[in-house]
Order: structure tokens, then C-alpha cells, then sequence
């Protein structure tokens, strides 16, 4: 079965370069095939040359002298050629470009994000992360294991008309083959096993050296104790791989010093029956069927290499397929407008990795139209109400209905194309001018400027585009050499991000204000409000915002109170403060600190 699986991908890889770069491909194959006859051919020839000077036959001698330092000039050519054509242009054509755009589209092609938190998938991805080239250079090593095997088929045969003796050159040639093999599969268990300590040192890493977390680590002076964990995370994984080469290396000395052993044996008990021509032929092919053999252990090697990208690689083939199988068959489009509202009933949902969930049995109807408002600690699950509001998780137990109809069954880039969000841990994307990076807000609309300049104006981000040097055509973040932002101009760039879908039947706006001052949240919450109305008049949109500022969710048509990941309460603000709810008690906590009136 496995095995299949890796001659289909093998296949596969074959047919994709020949269809990208079939001069190439058929390059490999003529020098393969030449570099076969010309090893076979050297043999032959240098056996004539010895017996045309035994029987002093000077010209075929010469002849055969000729002919052999042609083959040998020819070999240096084709080795070179090899080296050029296979594996520099015909995996670095195939593997970066057609491989690692698989890769991509496959992970993009998973609908929901939870397995971004599977650390089975991390480790995977980690490992797969541009090593594309080495799979398709699996597949050629694979060609060329086809090749040594015809050469070395050609030089036991020939050997075998010599002295029967010699082919059981073959049988020793096994041992370093399994040894070897061993070796690689020990290695093999030793990158996946250690994958997660160097990831976890690498994060530590960048934390230490990183700019961002920088002030932070130096006020709390905790820079020396994440470069120990670095350190400590780093020997483990290092400490690991050293046991585990170490085994590999005993395993492939071992099956080598075999095979040398037998071969001297076998060589020294054959020579003296043997003619002199003969006596060449039979040194020449033993070198070359040593040769071969050591070939052929360091492509099995070298596809035991493969099998460590393969591996991840058809684990995320079969992952993206179950993902894909286990959604629902025929996807309904979303709906025009919304009539009734979104149903949230007995929603569960825990994390991958996870026990606790982080919502438990949430039922509540979101009435079309409606402002609506989530509150709660940290950790009471708001966010995941409003990711899972995105589709971005498939509900554990529950389920959550539009119009009616189950989003699980909505098709979701339909569903994405009519959702407008801006995220707690909105995204930067620091290469690319503002206007760009507000366009792709929506991107069936990025060349219309007036929507980009009404998405800027929404978010209330108009003077930090008139202080940019080139205003909307401002390259943002340092890591480009652009112009970096602070916290709070940023979020603003989300924001417009968020308002450049005219029609969106749920915009979410996860914490929008949280790095903002207090007039520019005012005058946003203001807009915000106005343009929820509009939506909400227009199509029946709903609006959902997180916020812990509760002057600015006490306008919402519709309150949620989270508390581990339980709905504990819900209505409106006048609703909620005349009873002794968990609201009516955060929000008299937080009047009394900043002196809210009630
Ligand atoms: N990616 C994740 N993997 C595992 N657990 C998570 C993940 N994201 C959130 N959680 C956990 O789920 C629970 C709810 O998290 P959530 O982010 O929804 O809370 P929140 O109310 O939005 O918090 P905050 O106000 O701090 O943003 C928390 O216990 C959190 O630790």
C-alpha cells in the first residue's frame, strides 16, 4: 500500500516534469542509458587492449586503446552534464515552482483553520517547508536506481561468464544495502521525534532576538531565562540526533565491513584461474560493480531521505482529502440577504490539543439586523464565537443556522465573501503599500480606489494616510524598508481592511479599538454604529463586536455574556442592568474604575 503510494508520487513527479521541461527529462534519461554503456563498454575495451598485446595484435590493440580513452573522456562529459541537467535545471525547475505550489494550494484548499493548531500538521509542514526540490529529487534518484541496476545486471553477467563464482558478489552486496536502510529509517525517527524541540527553540530564538517582544523582555529581565529554555531546547534535540547518528553510523560500518571482507575473498580465490585479459576485464568490473553497489546504497539512501519529505507530504495529501470528503457533498451558496438571523444552538467547541472547551452548549438567536455585542473575562470564549461565527472551526457538538439553514452546508469562500472581519490578531502584511494592504479586504475590488478611500475614511484612517510620505502608496513595515506604524495605526489599516466589503451579510469586529485612543474609538464606534444601521437596512446584516469597554457595547441591540465558555447571559443593556447578572456586575466593576455612568 505505502509503496504504491510512493511509486504513484513518483510517477506523478515524472509526468509533471515531463510535461514542464520534456528536454530536460529525456536529457536525464539518454545520459543515464550512456553513462550505463559507456561503464560496460571501458570494461570490454580494456580487456582487448591486454589481449591484443598478449597476442601481439598491435592494431586492435590500439584500436581498443583508443576507443577506451574516448569512453573514459565521454564519462567525465556525461557525469558533468549529469550533475548540471538533473539535478540543478530539472529539480530546480519542477520542485520550487510546481511542488511547493501544490503544497500551498492543498493547505489553503482546507477550508477551516483548526489543523493550523494540530501539532501533528505543524511538525509535518515544518518538514515539508521548502523541501519540495528533494521530492522530485527522489523521483530522478529513483531513474537512476533503475540505471545502476541495469549496470549492475550487464557487470554480473559478464563477471558470472568469467567465474560463476562472482555472482554471489551480489548476496554480500545485500548486507550494506539493509544496513544502510536501517541507518536511514533510525534517522528518519530522529528528525520527526526532535521536529517539535527545534521548532520550540527557534521560537525561542526569534523571541530573544526579535524586535517586538525586545522591551518586553528586557523589563522583566526574562531575556536571559528564554536564551537557558533556548539552550536547554536546543541540547535536548541536538543530544537526541547525536544517539540517533551515532546508531546509524555503528549499523553502516558494520554492514560494510562485511562486504569488503567477502569481496577481497572472492577476489583472491578466482584471479590465478583466470587469462590476463580477463584478469582486467574482471578488476575493471569489480570496481565498477563496487561502484554500483555503492550507488546504488547512497540512492536508496537518498530515497530513504525522500521518504522523510514523502511522508509529511502524503500525510497532508490524505489530510487535505479527509478534510475535503468530510464536508458536506453539495454546498449551498449563502444567502442574498438575511430575514430571520443567525441560530446558535447547543454549540460545543474544544481546540485541538485541548480538553476544556472553550464554548460549551451556547444557544442563542443573533435576529437579523441586529448590533450585537459579546463581553466576558479573558478567556470566556469570544473569540471562538465569532471565529466559529467565520467558519474557521467545525463544531464539536451544535450547530450554527442561517436563515435556517446549517453554515456547515454553506459553501465557505461564499460564505468568506460575504463575512467582513477584523481580528484581535489582525494581520500586518508588512511588504505591501496601505492601499494594496487595504485591498485585500476584498480582492475582486482592489483596483477600485474609491472603495479603498471610502474603506480608509470608515476606519477613521484618513490622517495617518495625509502624514505617510506617499500616502496610499506608502510601503508599510520596517522588515521591507517601509515606514513602520504603531499599534494603533495598524489596527487602523485592519479596520479599513474590514469595511471594504460593501454587502457583507456579518462583519465581526473582534477588539477594533483596542489599541486606539479614546476619541479615535468614539468617533469609530460612532461609524461603526451608523454603518452597521445601513448594513442591517440594506441586506438584514448582523454586527458583532467584542469589546471589554462597556460604554461602547452599551448602544448594541443585543448583549452576550461569556463566562468560561458558557452563555451566561444575554439582551439588551437596560435588560441586563435591571437584573443581578454577571453584565449588570462587570459593568458596575468597571464604573467604579473609570467612573462609567450607569
Ligand atoms: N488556538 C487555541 N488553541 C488552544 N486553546 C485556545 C486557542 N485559542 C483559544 N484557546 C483557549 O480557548 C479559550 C477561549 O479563548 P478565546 O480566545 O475565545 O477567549 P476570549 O474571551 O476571546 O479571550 P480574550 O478576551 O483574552 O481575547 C481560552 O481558554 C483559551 O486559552
Amino acid at each position: 500500500m505505502r509503496a504504491r503510494k510512493y511509486l504513484r508520487l513518483w510517477k506523478d513527479l515524472l509526468v509533471l516534469s515531463w510535461r514542464r521541461v520534456p528536454a530536460l527529462t529525456a536529457g536525464v534519461f539518454a545520459l543515464e542509458a550512456l553513462s550505463v554503456a559507456l561503464t560496460i563498454a571501458l570494461a570490454l575495451l580494456l580487456r582487448s587492449v591486454v589481449d591484443g598485446m598478449v597476442h601481439a595484435q598491435a592494431q586492435s590493440a590500439v584500436l581498443a586503446a583508443v576507443g577506451a580513452a574516448l569512453a573514459c573522456v565521454l564519462t567525465l562529459v556525461v557525469n558533468r552534464l549529469h550533475g548540471l541537467i538533473a539535478m540543478f535545471l530539472a529539480v530546480g525547475k519542477v520542485g520550487p515552482t510546481d511542488v511547493d505550489r501544490r503544497v500551498t494550494e492543498d493547505i489553503a484548499g482546507i477550508e477551516d483553520i483548526a489543523h493550523m493548531e494540530l501539532s501533528d500538521y505543524l511538525d509535518r509542514v515544518d518538514i515539508l517547508r521548502g523541501s519540495a526540490w528533494s521530492l522530485v529529487q527522489g523521483m530522478w534518484t529513483v531513474v537512476r536506481t533503475g540505471f545502476t541496476l541495469v549496470q549492475l545486471a550487464i557487470s554480473l553477467w559478464i563477471l558470472g561468464s568469467v567465474d560463476p563464482r562472482l555472482l554471489s558478489l551480489l548476496l554480500f552486496a545485500v548486507v550494506p544495502v539493509w544496513t544502510d536502510h536501517r541507518a536511514r529509517r533510525i534517522i528518519n525517527a530522529m528528525e520527526v521525534g526532535t521536529a517539535e524541540q527545534f521548532r520550540l527553540q527557534r521560537h525561542l530564538f526569534e523571541l530573544a532576538t526579535g524586535a517586538g517582544p525586545a522591551k518586553e523582555l528586557r523589563v522583566a529581565g526574562a531575556g536571559p531565562e528564554v536564551t537557558r529554555r533556548q539552550r536547554a531546547a536546543w541540547d535536548e534535540a541536538m543530544m537526541g540526533r547525536f544517539r540517533a547518528r551515532l546508531r546509524a553510523a555503528l549499523w553502516a560500518i558494520g554492514g560494510w565491513v562485511a562486504f569488503t571482507i567477502a569481496f577481497t575473498f572472492l577476489l583472491g580465490s578466482v584471479i590465478s584461474e583466470a587469462s590476463a585479459g580477463d584478469i582486467v576485464l574482471l578488476v575493471t568490473l569489480a570496481v565498477s560493480l563496487l561502484q554500483a553497489v555503492h550507488n546504488g546504497i547512497s540512492q536508496v539512501t537518498t530515497m530513504m531521505n525522500a521518504g522523510y519529505h514523502i511522508e509529511p507530504y502524503l500525510w497532508l495529501q490524505d489530510y487535505v482529502k479527509r478534510q475535503k470528503r468530510s464536508g458536506t457533498p453539495i454546498p449551498q451558496p449563502a444567502p442574498q440577504r438575511l430575514a430571520r438571523g443567525i441560530e446558535i444552538r447547543n454549540l460545543r467547541y474544544t481546540y485541538p490539543g485541548t480538553t476544556r472547551p472553550a464554548l460549551d452548549d451556547v444557544t442563542v438567536t443573533l435576529p437579523a439586523g441586529a448590533m450585537v455585542a459579546v463581553v466576558g473575562e479573558h478567556g470566556s470564549g469570544k473569540s471562538t464565537l465569532v471565529k466559529m461565527l467565520s467558519k474557521f472551526y467545525r463544531p464539536d457538538a451544535g450547530a450554527i443556522l442561517v436563515d435556517g439553514t446549517d453554515l456547515a452546508a454553506i459553501e465557505a469562500t461564499d460564505w468568506r465573501a460575504r463575512t467582513s472581519a477584523a481580528f484581535q490578531d489582525f494581520g500586518r502584511y508588512p511588504h505591501i503599500a496601505l492601499a494594496e494592504s487595504v485591498a485585500l479586504g476584498d480582492l475582486a475590488h482592489r483596483d477600485d480606489t474609491a472603495r479603498i478611500a471610502a474603506a480608509i475614511r470608515a476606519a477613521g484612517a484618513d490622517d495617518l494616510v495625509a502624514k505617510l510620505p506617499d500616502g496610499r502608496e506608502t510601503v508599510l513595515g520596517r522588515t521591507f524598508g517601509g515606514v513602520d506604524l504603531s499599534e494603533g495605526q495598524w489596527q487602523k489599516v485592519a479596520l479599513a481592511r474590514a469595511a471594504m466589503r460593501t454587502t457583507p451579510l456579518l462583519l465581526v469586529l473582534d477588539e477594533p479599538t483596542a489599541s486606539l485612543d479614546a476619541p479615535s474609538e468614539k468617533a469609530i464606534f460612532d461609524r461603526y454604529m451608523a454603518q452597521s444601521k445601513r448594513l442591517a437596512e440594506s441586506h438584514g446584516a448582523i454586527t458583532v463586536i467584542i469589546s471589554h469597554r462597556f460604554s461602547t457595547v452599551s448602544g448594541a441591540d443585543l448583549i452576550l455574556v461569556l463566562d468560561q465558555a458558557r452563555l451566561v447571559d444575554h439582551g439588551s443593556h437596560e435588560d441586563l442592568m435591571t437584573r443581578d447578572s454577571k453584565y449588570s456586575e462587570l459593568f458596575a466593576a468597571q464604573a467604579t474604575a473609570y467612573r462609567l455612568p450607569g
